[in-house]
């Protein structure tokens, strides 16, 4: 049974993982620089940062699968941060408030053989208009801590989401339906061996 590594220190993709029935052998979060190139729009940084986060745990773990991924909020061609204070969460809530976003998440995959197969996928996001009370109560959660765009569409902010067009779990930072396949694709036994 070969190995599957998780490049990954998020909990919510290892929870998202377990939900599909797949438990990393191992979890090595990789340790790059996350900021975007000058100019860098959204979804391109989301897949280089995935393929980079692969590659930068992959040489320890030759013969085994890698996976790694990465979620940006971006609101045309601007690049949400992952907010540090409660004035940044603010400002990206006002930027999202009322409008359509996209939450694009690169997923990236090293193989065994140590070929690399990627993919990006992109969920369309709409926030109603916030009320003030409302703004202030998230702030207040402290749930936008530490989330691309300030804000957990998996905690109190999927009440602020008026309509999602595309994958749910892309949004929260792991596009199962994707991952599922880009695994299968690659070799890795996904559906196979769990019935005894
Ligand atoms: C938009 C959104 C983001 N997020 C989170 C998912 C990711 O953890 C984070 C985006 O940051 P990432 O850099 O993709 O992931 P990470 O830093 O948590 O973990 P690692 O780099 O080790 O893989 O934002 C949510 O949990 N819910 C949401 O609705």
């Amino acid at each position: 049974m070969p190995r599957l590594i998780l490049a990954s220190a998020s909990p919510r993709r290892r929870d998202l993982l377990r939900q599909i029935g797949i438990v990393p052998d191992g979890i090595f979060p990789a340790d790059i620089d996350e900021s975007p190139y000058r100019g860098e729009l959204p979804h391109r940084l989301a897949l280089r940062l995935a393929e980079e986060k692969a590659r930068a745990v992959a040489p320890a773990h030759a013969g085994d699968f890698v996976l790694a991924a990465d979620t940006v909020v971006g609101c045309g061609r601007r690049i949400l941060p992952k907010p540090t204070s409660e004035a940044e969460a603010r400002r990206c809530l006002d930027l999202l408030s009322g409008r359509r976003h996209r939450v694009t998440t690169g997923l990236a995959l090293i193989r065994p053989s140590g070929e690399m197969s990627s993919r990006r996928v992109t969920t369309i996001v709409t926030f109603k208009r916030l009320t003030r009370a409302e703004r202030e109560a998230y702030i207040a959660s402290g749930e936008w801590e530490g989330k691309a765009g300030g804000y957990a569409i998996q905690g109190m902010a999927d009440a602020f989401v008026r309509q999602i067009n595309g994958s749910w779990s892309n949004v929260v930072g792991l596009p199962l339906h994707d991952c599922a396949a880009l695994l299968a694709g690659a070799g890795y036994p996904v559906w196979s061996g769990r019935d005894g």
